[in-house]
């Protein structure tokens, strides 16, 4: 089996790539392991080593060395390729997919673990044409979490200062918008802050809109939050951060499903995993595609025992 580290110099705080190139020829080499690393050269380069690679029909294993981002590359490369494996050797910024992992997250700095991991099919969403792994989003938080992107081309700007100044703007700018929703055939019209698809459970820094979310079950999980004030998004923001919107049905509509569609009233930022999409008319839908995900042995995606696997109320379909 061939193993490729892909390796994005732009992910994290710098540009580690030299580093890790040492660091694999450190851990790999005793162990007899044939590897090779690559790294990007521009936004979207990782999508055409990861799909090269599986393209040649070789068993490969293919390693996203970066964030959540990189990841997201790699995955939209090689889905679909029975041949071929992604996982993430993490050094990004926020690493959220891996989160869901618990405890295990930190088995993924180790090397070995991937080398010999073993693999498990994951779901994928298909976002206007471009996979997900995780998350998708519209609204409040994708207009934060992108926006900062904006300040932080400024000197002297750190990630926490770039957070803050986009919340301030989009705080500024107003919460909610008018969207028209559907979810596997129920519509739902009106102003609401934030839509969100999950196949993961956690994304921007920490943020775990889903508890339920299984990357390997079949099925979408789907927040639709209500249109709240500036008074009551704090507490909205408290309880969607942990875990617990359920906690608030007056506010977020909870759906399993498949698909959703979305439209916006003007050009929307809609978040894919960290990545930046926009659009004013957004399907999000289960996809045929697959991709093979590597776990260290005996890891699990699966939620904690006690989250229990259907939403309170729901109607059964
Ligand atoms: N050579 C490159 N030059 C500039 N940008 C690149 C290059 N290679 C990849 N990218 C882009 O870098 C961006 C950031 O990557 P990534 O998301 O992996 O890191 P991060 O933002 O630090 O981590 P996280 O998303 O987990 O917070 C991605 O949008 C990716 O397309």
């Amino acid at each position: 089996m061939k193993h490729l580290f892909v390796l994005n110099p732009s992910a994290g705080q710098y540009d580690r790539s030299q580093e890790m190139i040492a660091r694999l020829a450190d851990t790999l080499d005793p162990l007899g392991v044939a590897w090779e690393a690559r790294v990007t050269d521009y936004p979207g380069h990782a999508v055409e080593l990861a799909r090269a690679a599986a393209e040649t029909g070789e068993s490969v294993r293919i390693y996203a060395c970066g964030g959540d981002g990189t990841l997201n590359e790699v995955v939209n490369g090689a889905a679909g390729y029975p041949n071929a494996a992604v996982t993430q050797y993490p050094c990004g910024s926020g690493n959220d997919f891996l989160r869901l992992f618990g405890q295990d997250r930190g088995r993924f700095y180790d090397l070995k673990e991937l080398v010999y991991g073993d693999q498990a099919a994951a779901d994928l969403m298909d976002c206007n044409g471009r996979l997900s792994l995780n998350i998708c989003s519209v609204g409040f938080d994708a207009r934060i979490g992108l926006g900062m992107a904006q300040f932080r081309r400024y000197p002297m700007v750190s990630g926490p200062m770039a957070y803050q100044l986009s919340l301030v703007k989009n705080l500024i700018a107003g919460i909610a918008r008018p969207y028209e929703v559907e979810v596997d055939g129920e519509t739902f019209a009106g102003d609401f802050s934030l839509l969100c698809a999950c196949n993961g459970r956690y994304y921007g820094g920490g943020f775990h809109p889903s508890p339920r979310a299984v990357p390997d079950d079949g099925v979408l999980e789907f927040l639709l939050v209500k249109g709240v004030s500036r008074l009551t998004v704090a507490r909205l923001v408290k309880l969607y951060a942990a875990g617990r919107a359920e906690e608030i049905p007056e506010l977020v509509i909870l759906r399993r499903g498949r698909s959703m569609k979305v439209r916006c009233d003007r050009l929307s930022m809609v978040n894919v995993d960290g990545e930046r999409l926009d659009t004013d008319e957004l399907s999000i839908a289960l996809s045929a595609k697959k991709v093979n995900f590597v776990i260290p042995r005996g890891a699990s995606w699966a939620p904690a025992s006690g989250v229990k696997n259907e939403i309170s109320g729901e109607k059964k379909r």
